[in-house]
């Protein structure tokens, strides 16, 4: 993928189709091209199986899933983009990304310690444009 689609990233959302076998098996190399372009493996990362509503097309097992994502250490969600009743919400995996990158943001050292040392967040970048 373009170069420029790996700068300033913050975190991953590696998807497959969950009725269709042959993008579950193109993961490990979506994972390798983010090695490539150098993200730093501590980002967060979630793997989504999508079109878990059409059941009896489904050809990727859950535990085969959770087997994979297990081993890349990411946590899984199964998803329809389609069905907002089915399973995970697709707005629950966001917010669970959210709350992720929150917690990973790290912290810098704000004033010199008296008795203590104080951390704060670090402060906001300015505002990006992605034109
Ligand atoms: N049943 C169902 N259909 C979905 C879901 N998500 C996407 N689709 C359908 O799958 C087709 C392709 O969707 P796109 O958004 O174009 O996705 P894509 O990755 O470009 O294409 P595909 O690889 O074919 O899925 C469309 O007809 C969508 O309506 C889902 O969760 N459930």
């Amino acid at each position: 993928m373009v170069q420029h689609y790996y700068r300033n990233v913050h975190a991953v959302v590696f998807v497959y189709d969950m009725t269709n076998m042959a993008s579950f098996h193109s993961l490990p190399s979506w994972i390798e091209e983010c090695k490539q372009h150098l993200l730093a493996s501590d980002i967060p990362r979630i793997l989504v199986g999508n079109k878990c509503d059409l059941r009896s097309a489904i050809q990727v097992p859950t535990d085969l899933a959770q087997k994979f994502a297990d081993t890349h250490s990411m946590p899984l969600f199964e998803t329809s983009a389609k069905n907002p009743n089915d399973n995970d919400h697709v707005e629950a995996i966001f917010m669970t990304l959210a709350h992720k990158l929150k917690s990973h943001k790290p912290l810098m050292l704000s004033q010199p310690p008296d008795d203590g040392i104080l951390l704060k967040p670090e402060p906001k970048p300015a505002m990006t444009c992605w034109c």
